[in-house]
């Protein structure tokens, strides 16, 4: 697995704002969207082209296109879903599933509650989108998933990571092709399983408390 922490005073600079308690759930919304195309700009460096012929005005040249298969976003909900926009603004022509899934916050457990994407994904690049790797549950899960369905190329896309988090998937994806980018891996996790310092919970912060 290949880890990527993106070192930009931009990122960093809306980072502090999102993680400050005081910041509202609609500018939180709106610095996640903006974080999420800066990342973006890393996490697609290796995203597939292929060659092309067009014409200037002023002679004929080539480019490039993004490829088929096309990749496919993948936001895990709730919180994930958060980051969809500011993804795939600049990946216009991505295919997108999703994946529902929740930590029971005594087990630390996550379970998936719905899957909506193509069961073949042979060939296929795969962009997953969760801002938290807390203790790694949720993403080993989402990225085994992807990996049985024939994914052979995934990133995942984290506002934050844990320490323990990353050491999870490292050992549980050890072999596979994985590249984790992420604004910031923080110090630890707390006794509830929450990043320190973190930004709380990140779907409660979006969307408020789903109670
Ligand atoms: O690395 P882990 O320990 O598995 O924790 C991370 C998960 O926890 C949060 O989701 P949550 O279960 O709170 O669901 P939500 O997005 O619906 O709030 C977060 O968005 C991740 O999906
Ligand atoms: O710090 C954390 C850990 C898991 N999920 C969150 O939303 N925040
Ligand atoms: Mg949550």
């Amino acid at each position: 697995m290949r880890l990527h922490v993106v070192d930009h005073p931009l990122v960093a600079h809306k980072l502090t704002t999102l993680r400050d308690k005081r910041t509202d759930s609609a500018t939180f919304r709106r610095l996640a969207d903006e974080l999420v195309t800066l990342l973006a700009y890393e996490a697609t460096r290796d995203v597939r082209t292929e060659q092309v012929d067009i014409e200037t005005p002023v002679t004929p040249t080539t480019g490039v296109k993004l490829s088929y298969p096309r990749p496919l976003v993948v936001p895990i909900l709730r919180a994930g879903l958060g980051m969809l926009d500011g993804m795939v603004r600049l990946l216009p022509t991505a295919e997108v599933g999703f994946l529902g899934m929740i930590r029971n916050e005594e087990t630390l457990e996550a379970s998936t509650y719905a899957t909506r994407m193509p069961e073949d994904l042979s060939g296929r690049q795969v962009y997953v989108l969760d801002p938290m790797l807390a203790t790694g549950g949720t993403l080993v899960a989402a990225i085994q998933e992807l990996i049985k369905r024939g994914a052979d190329d995934v990133t995942a896309v984290v506002l934050l990571a844990a320490p323990e988090g990353v050491e999870v998937m490292e050992r549980e994806l050890a072999g596979t092709p994985v590249t984790v980018v992420t604004a910031s891996v923080d110090e630890r996790l707390n006794e509830n399983g929450y990043i320190v310092p973190g930004l709380g919970d990140a779907g409660d912060r979006m969307y408020g408390s789903a109670e």
